[in-house]
C-alpha cells in the first residue's frame, strides 16, 4: 500500500488559484488536476523496455504485488483517466513525485506538494523537447489561455518556447536571458517582422500540419583566430521557399553591423577602422551564418532532411580546451561553453590516463567529437560513435583542424547494435558514454556489461535515467536477466544550465 504521510492531507480545493492556473475539466464534482503522466523510461513503446516504477525495493510484498499489476495493462495509466495520487516527495525540477493509490505507479506531477492527496486526470504522457530553440506557433499562449482565439489572426502567432509539457502551445518570447546579445538582437529583429502579412509567411500548424515555419535555432559561438563572436541562425521550415526567407535575411543582416570605431594613427589623427565589405559599409569582424533546414515530417525535430545555406558558411566555430570545433547546424554542441570546460576538465580528470599513449578510449555518444579529442592527447586511440552524420562529418573535420590523427569516428546507432558491435576496435580501456537524456538502451548496457572495461565515465544531463543505467551496470536487473559488475566510484554534478532546474552529471564506474 502506499503509505499516506500522516502531517494530513490537504485537499486540492485549500488551494483555489490552481484551479485559476490550472483550468482543467472537472471528471466529476471535485476540482482536478492536470496530471502529466512521464514515465522514465528511455526507450519507445514496443521496445525492450519497460517504463520502471519507483516502488521501494526493500518492500517486497508490495514489489510482487505490483509486478502482478504491472503485467496487468490496466497498471499503465491512460491518457485521460483520473487517479487519485498522492505526493510523497518532490523530485528533480521541483515535481511532485505522486503514487497512484491502489497501485503505487509513479506519476510526475508539476506543483503537487507532499503529503497531498488529489484527483487527477491524465493529460500526457511526457515527451522530450530539445530546448533553446524557438518554435513558430499559429497562437501565442498565456498561462491563462490563448491570446487570441481565431487560428488566422497573425498578431496571436508565436515565436518563442513551448509551454511546459505542451507541444502545441507557445509562449511568445523578445529576450531570452540565457542567449548571447547578437543572437537577442536576431530574435528581436525576426519579432519585429515576421507577422507582416505581405511577407505571407505561416507558422507551422501541429495540428493541421500546414504552415511553413517551424523553429529558429539561434547558435553563438567565437572565431578562433580573432577570438570575436560568430552567430548562426537556422531557420527550420517544411519546405524549401528561399524567396519566402529572404526578407527575413535582410533584415537580420544589418543590425548586426556596428557604427565603425576609430582608431589613432602613428601620426596621432584618428581615422576608421578599416573592415569594409564589397559595397563599403563597415562591418564589426563578425560571422554570421544563416542556413535553412527543411524539413517535411510532421514530427516535431528540427534536423532538416536537407540543408541550405542562406549567408556565410555552414559551421560556425567554438574553442574548447585549447582545441577548435567546427559545429554544423544539425550537431549537438553543448550550449554552455564556460561550463563546457569545468565539465570536460572533469571528465579528463576522471579518465586519469597515464598520459604515455598506451590507452584506447571509446567515445559513445560522440557527437561533434569534443571529449574523445579533449583525450586524444594522451591516448593510444580514441574510437568515436555517434548516429548524425552530420555530427561525424564534423568531427573528423575537427581532428584535421587539430592535427589529431588517432581518433576514428564511426557513423552509427547504439539503440540498434548487433553482435558485430566492438569487433572493429581493440578492447578500451575506459569508455565515455554521454547519451542525450533518454540515457543508454539496454542493448548498449548488456554490451558494456560484457565488455568489462575497466573504467566507464558516464556522462547525462538527466539524473532520472542516470540513475537508472547506472543502477543497471552496478546492481544488474534480473527483469533484463544482466548482472551488474561496476562500482560507482566518483560522481559530481556541473551546471551546465544556470538559472534552470537542470543539471550534468559526471560519474566514474569500476569494475568491481
Ligand atoms: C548529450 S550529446 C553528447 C555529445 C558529445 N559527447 C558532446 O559532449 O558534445 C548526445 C549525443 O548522442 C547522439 N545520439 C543520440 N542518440 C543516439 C543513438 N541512438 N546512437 C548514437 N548517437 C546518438 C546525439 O546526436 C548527440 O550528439
Amino acid at each position: 500500500m502506499t503509505a499516506i504521510p500522516s502531517h494530513g492531507l490537504r485537499c486540492f480545493n485549500s488551494r483555489p488559484w490552481l484551479q485559476t492556473l490550472r483550468r482543467s475539466p472537472s471528471p466529476r464534482s471535485f476540482s482536478c488536476l492536470s496530471v502529466s503522466l512521464s514515465s522514465s523510461s528511455p526507450v519507445e513503446e514496443g521496445s525492450e523496455e519497460a517504463p520502471s516504477d519507483a516502488t521501494n525495493p526493500n518492500d517486497t510484498a508490495v514489489d510482487n504485488t505490483n509486478k502482478e499489476k504491472r503485467q496487468n495493462a490496466s497498471f499503465f495509466p491512460k491518457k485521460g483517466q483520473t487517479l487519485e495520487l498522492v505526493c510523497e516527495s518532490l523530485a528533480f525540477t521541483g515535481k511532485g513525485l505522486c503514487k497512484v493509490s491502489d497501485t503505487g505507479f509513479v506519476v510526475m506531477c508539476d506543483r503537487a506538494l507532499p503529503g497531498e492527496r488529489f484527483i487527477g486526470r491524465v493529460t500526457r504522457k511526457k515527451k522530450n523537447y530539445a530546448e533553446m530553440e524557438f518554435s513558430f506557433g499559429t497562437k501565442t499562449w498565456l498561462p491563462g489561455g490563448p491570446l487570441q482565439d481565431k487560428q488566422s489572426d497573425a498578431a496571436g502567432y508565436a515565436l518563442g518556447l513551448h509551454v511546459p509539457g505542451f507541444f502545441d502551445k507557445f509562449l511568445n518570447i523578445n529576450k531570452c536571458l540565457l542567449q548571447s546579445e547578437p543572437a537577442n538582437k536576431v530574435l528581436k529583429a525576426i519579432q519585429e517582422c515576421w507577422r507582416d502579412p505581405n511577407l505571407g509567411l505561416c507558422p507551422y500548424d501541429v495540428h493541421s500540419h500546414a504552415g511553413f515555419l517551424k523553429h529558429l535555432m539561434l547558435r553563438s559561438g567565437r572565431d578562433v583566430n580573432t577570438g570575436l563572436p560568430e552567430l548562426m541562425v537556422n531557420f527550420v521550415t517544411s519546405s524549401y521557399k528561399p524567396e519566402l526567407l529572404k526578407p527575413l535575411v535582410e533584415q537580420i543582416l544589418p543590425i548586426l553591423e556596428v557604427a565603425a570605431p576609430v582608431e589613432q594613427s602613428q601620426k596621432g589623427e584618428i581615422r576608421e577602422v578599416e573592415e569594409r565589405d564589397i559595397v563599403g559599409k563597415w562591418r564589426k569582424p563578425f560571422k554570421v551564418s544563416i542556413v535553412n533546414n527543411v524539413n517535411t515530417s510532421v514530427g516535431n525535430t528540427s534536423v532538416g532532411e536537407d540543408e541550405y545555406i542562406l549567408h556565410g558558411k555552414s559551421t560556425i566555430t567554438e574553442t574548447l580546451r585549447g582545441l577548435a570545433f567546427e559545429i554544423s547546424a544539425n550537431s549537438f554542441f553543448q550550449t554552455n561553453t564556460r561550463q563546457a570546460e569545468v565539465l570536460y576538465g572533469l571528465i579528463e580528470e576522471y579518465a586519469d590516463l597515464k598520459g604515455d599513449g598506451s590507452e584506447i578510449v571509446l567515445d559513445l555518444f560522440c557527437g561533434t567529437g569534443t571529449i574523445g579529442l579533449t583525450l586524444a592527447r594522451k591516448a593510444q586511440h580514441v574510437y568515436g560513435y555517434e548516429v548524425v552524420p552530420q555530427a561525424i562529418s564534423d568531427a573528423r573535420r575537427n581532428a584535421k583542424l587539430n592535427k589529431i590523427h588517432n581518433a576514428t569516428f564511426v557513423q552509427g546507432d547504439l539503440n540498434k547494435i548487433d553482435v558485430n558491435f566492438g569487433k572493429d576496435f581493440p578492447k578500451p580501456d575506459i569508455v565515455i558514454s554521454d547519451p542525450n537524456r533518454p540515457g543508454m538502451h539496454m542493448k548498449l548496457i548488456k554490451y558494456l556489461l560484457e565488455l568489462q572495461s575497466p573504467r566507464i565515465i558516464y556522462v547525462s544531463c538527466n539524473p532520472a535515467t542516470c540513475a537508472r543505467d547506472l543502477d543497471y551496470l552496478c546492481h544488474g536487473s534480473v527483469e533484463h536477466n544482466i548482472k551488474g559488475c561496476y562500482k560507482l566510484k566518483r560522481l559530481r554534478p556541473v551546471d551546465m544550465f544556470p538559472n534552470t532546474p537542470h543539471i550534468e552529471c559526471v560519474c566514474l564506474l569500476e569494475l568491481h
